[in-house]
This record gives structure tokens, sequence and C-alpha cells, in this order.
């Protein structure tokens, strides 16, 4: 198979992890230069093995190969608490998807240990370890806008980022090829940052110039794409950029079948302390901010009620959807 060009840059993370301050300098800046205008990376050497990603992947898929009827007793049913379980439809009709979200402190609809053994605690822990690294890719950020390095930690401490186990069933191409339909529909992100660990299916794709030419972000073993969020954009005054993204049929060279294969994908959304006002940090001399503050978890249960299409808590604005 020809390999897929992409404008997305590889970054190894090793010397952030091992080196010094001027090693990780070095880095940071690889990561700043590819969010102010891909908003996308692909992160290897990052320290989560092959192994363990592959581990999640069979477990992702021990959950969606539950009978439907099993999945909807986690089915995900409030804005407020973005968790549990969605089938194919819910969040945009024309999606062709089924999801599971894990949180760490709301996190109710979730299978016990008598009902998937070691789901939870497996995905605990993996939770954990993506959030770690997260963190030092914010890190990065605050080191090249010369913040304070924990800048970001105040606003993550009691945050409840999101870890969501996504399943794309094997489809008909000319299903998910008719005019308004795709495996997820093109959106941006809206917390903070997300990590995406993708399998080698093929079909995402993303607008790294921000008008409306979608190229592939094709796998890449081993690596970790990551892309900074709505929140972050807002939040950096338009510094570092929340790009577009969709998942579509794989590109030719990939795949040419009639049937699309089944595609898993483990994105991981970080969100801030939904308590945290998100108000553009400037940095130089008169600068104008771009964006209105806005209130976190506000933010977020309005973009989870448009998506899912539920009911939005009183007395707070519905805003255009992000997805779909
Ligand atoms: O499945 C993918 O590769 C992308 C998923 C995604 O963009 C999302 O869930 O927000
Ligand atoms: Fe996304």
């Amino acid at each position: 198979m020809a390999e897929e060009s992409t404008p997305i840059p590889v970054v190894s993370f090793e010397q952030f992890l091992t080196g010094d301050r001027a090693d990780q300098k070095e880095v940071a800046k690889k990561v700043y230069d590819a969010f102010s205008t891909v908003g996308f990376i692909y992160l290897k050497d990052h320290g989560i093995p092959q192994s363990r990603v592959e581990e999640i992947f069979e477990l992702s898929k021990s959950f969606f190969t539950l009978p439907l009827e099993e999945k909807l007793k986690y089915k995900l049913a409030e804005a407020q608490v973005n968790q549990g379980y969605t089938a194919d439809g819910a969040e945009g009709i024309h999606d062709h998807k089924e999801c599971y979200e894990h949180r760490r402190f709301n996190n109710r609809l979730c299978p016990s240990e008598s009902e998937l053994p070691s789901f939870k605690s497996t995905l605990d822990s993996f939770y954990n370890q993506c959030l770690r690294l997260a963190m030092n890719v914010l890190k990065c950020l605050a080191m090249v806008m010369d913040l304070s390095d924990d800048f970001f930690e105040p606003i993550t401490k009691r945050a409840d980022p999101q870890l969501r186990l996504i399943h794309y069933p094997e489809i008909a191409r000319e299903v998910i090829e008719q005019s308004g339909h795709a495996r997820i529909h093109a959106h941006t992100d809206f917390g903070l940052c997300t990590l995406l660990f993708q399998d080698q299916t093929g079909g995402l794709e993303i607008d790294p110039w921000h008008e409306g030419n979608f190229v592939p972000a094709p796998p890449i073993p081993g690596t970790i794409l990551v892309n900074i969020a709505d929140l972050l954009q807002r939040y950096t005054n338009g510094r570092v950029k929340s790009t577009r993204h969709r998942v579509v049929s794989p590109s030719p060279q990939r795949f040419s079948g009639v049937v699309l294969p089944a595609r898993y994908s483990i994105p991981f959304f970080v969100h801030p302390d939904p308590e945290t006002t998100i108000d553009p940090i400037t940095l130089a001399e008169g600068e104008e901010k771009l964006y209105e503050p806005v209130n976190a978890g506000e933010w977020r249960t309005m973009h989870t009620a448009n998506n899912y299409r539920l009911q939005q808590p009183p007395g707070k604005p519905v805003e255009v959807a992000t997805v779909g």
C-alpha cells in the first residue's frame, strides 16, 4: 500500500520526558508550532506502550460485542453527565457509530467488575496514563507561551475528562458515501485538547489549513494523534488552533472494497474543572481578546446536549452544535 502523505508533523516526546530543560523546550517548540498551524501532531515515544494500547482496544471490543439491550443498561441520558453508552444514531442520525464514555468522578454508567471483569479497573488506570501525558502536552504550551510550567494544573485538578471508546460498525461504502452521511461528521472537539488512538483502518481526515480541504490523518503505528480543542483556542486567544476533523471512508490507496471494515478509536478529551472561566490570555501589549469568557462546565453541558439532542439545563443558552 502506498503511504498517504499528511501535513501533520510527527514529534518525538522522548526528550521532553527524559531530557533537560533545553531539550524540553526544543520539543515544546515543535509541539506549539504544529498546534498553532495545523492544530494536530502525531506524538511518538510518548511513554504509553503499544501493548497497553492494544489491550484497551481489546477491552473496547469486549464491551461493544455485548448485546444491544445489555449496552443500553448504561445509556447516557443527562447532558450534565456526559458518561455512559450511546447507540448508533444517537449523535447525529447520519453518523454511523456507537460510543462508551468513561470518566473518573461521574462514572455511574459503567459496567461493574462482575458484569465485565477488569473493564473499569483497566480503563481507570489507562485514563490516568492519558491524563498525565495530556498534562505534559499542556506544559509544552505553557513553556512556549512563557507562562508558569504548571499554568494548566489549577484548572484541571478537579476536572473530569472523558475517555471515549468508539466502534464504527462494518458498513457498506455506498451508505457512508451518501450525501450527509459519515462515520463521524466534520467537527471540532470542544474541550482543551484531545489524545486520539486509532486502529489501522483509516478514514480520519482533518482540515489542516482551515479552509474546508480535508486530508487523511492516516494511522501511524505507535503514535498518538493530539489535537487542540475549542476551549484552548479560546483560552490562548487564538494562538493554537482547534481544527475540524471527520471520519469517512478510508482513502482508495488504503482500502478499495465495497464493505468498509469495522473501525475502533479511542479519544481522550481533556476538559477543565467545570468551575473554570475560560477568559482569553493576552500576552502582547494592547492585544485584543478575540473571545468572550465562558464557564467551562456550562460550555461542556451545552455542547453535549446539542450533540446528543438532550435537554438543556434550564436557563442555559442553546448554541449551534459542533458535530453534525
Ligand atoms: O474516530 C476518530 O478517529 C475520531 C473521533 C472524534 O473525532 C471524536 O470522537 O471527537
Ligand atoms: Fe473529534
